[in-house]
């Protein structure tokens, strides 16, 4: 369904000047330079798959997805949907997709919730009972009871629920969702990826989620493709690839009185040094939470520790490949 073959994708930018001279030099006399967001980025995805496609901010994975759409095209390499040159073949491609980024709407602000769906209708060609019994399904699915409020009297969670029917209106074949549970409460999060496991089933959807959740993608995604700094890093299981960071988590030591001043062991990863607090990543198959309160305590009585899991942008960040290969 897609297949993505060597893309590099490089972003011209002009580069600015504070002084008012320089500006007045540059305005009249433009400098550009190149970011490099995609390098010889490979990939494939089935029909019926449901992927992750992660990496921290600024990976290219927003580039990725514009590529994929065929908003843009890519610098170098080639990006095939079925068959066909997204950035040539876009209106063809766009009826059977769906597209949900974050942060933009395809609802009407102003308008109750049902005049948008009406409107997508029509937008797609989709006025059929079919249809009609379809839209009845999801809004039952994502519990949507607010149909006649306006979109901008929604909250966050409400507003998702409803961009997610408005994403699959046109019973899509391939999905690509931009972090579509950001900010959502956990019960909220777990009706969107329970009704992405559903669609899924229901038409064998091809769905491309890029999230910061690793508990979403855990639940949803069998697959994970990892990029950082526009380079593919990982292209597998998602349970294998969890499977090697599972076992650390972060613990936050912080003392008000003093500065706080410990010689942990040395497996313990020193990643962050505020004013009064350390943070520190450790390997829970070599301490368990009482251990670690147990060493602290024994070099400061009066330390506060907060324990957590690691997300993903802690892995990256902090190159845990080393510990987990340790
Ligand atoms: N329109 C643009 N012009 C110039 N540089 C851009 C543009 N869009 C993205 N970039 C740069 O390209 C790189 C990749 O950005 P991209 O938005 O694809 O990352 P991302 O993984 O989606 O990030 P995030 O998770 O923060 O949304 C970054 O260095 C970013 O600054």
């Amino acid at each position: 369904m897609i297949k993505v073959e060597g893309i590099y994708h490089k972003y011209k930018v002009r580069i600015g000047e504070e002084e008012w001279k320089s500006k007045i030099k540059y305005f009249l006399n433009p400098r550009y330079k190149y970011v490099d967001a995609l390098q010889n980025i490979n990939f494939t995805i089935k029909k019926g798959e449901i992927v992750g496609y992660i990496g921290p901010n600024g990976s290219g994975k927003s580039t990725t997805i514009k590529l994929l759409t065929g908003l843009m095209e890519p610098t170098a390499g080639k990006v095939v949907i079925n068959n066909e040159n997204p950035f040539k073949k876009r209106m063809k491609i766009a009826k059977y997709t769906g597209v949900l980024m974050g942060q933009k709407t395809n609802l009407w602000w102003d308008l109750p919730l049902f005049e948008s769906f009406k409107i997508l209708k029509k937008i797609y060609n989709v006025e059929t009972k079919s249809n009609d019994q379809w839209l009845e399904y999801l809004i039952s699915l994502l519990n949507i009871d607010y149909l006649k409020q306006p979109v901008r009297q929604l909250s966050l969670g409400q507003r998702m629920r409803a961009e997610l029917v408005a994403t699959f209106i046109n019973e899509p074949k391939l999905v690509y969702l931009d972090e579509p549970t950001l900010g959502l409460d956990v019960s909220t999060k777990k009706n969107v990826m329970d009704f992405l496991i559903q669609i899924n089933k229901d038409l064998n959807t091809t769905i491309m989620l890029t999230t910061h959740d690793l508990h979403d993608i855990e639940k949803v995604c069998e697959r994970i493709i990892l990029i950082d700094q526009g380079i593919l890093k990982y292209d597998g299981k998602t349970s294998l690839f969890l499977s090697e960071f599972k076992c650390f988590r972060s613990v936050l030591i912080s003392n008000q009185k003093k500065n706080i001043d410990l010689n942990m062991p040395k497996s313990f990863k020193k990643v962050d040094t505020r004013i009064n607090a350390v943070e520190y990543i450790f390997n829970s198959s070599k301490y368990n939470d009482e251990q670690v309160k147990d060493i602290v305590r024994m070099i400061d009585s009066e330390a506060t520790l907060i324990f957590k899991e690691l997300d993903l942008e802690s892995i990256l960040k902090n190159n845990l490949e080393v510990l987990a290969y340790d």
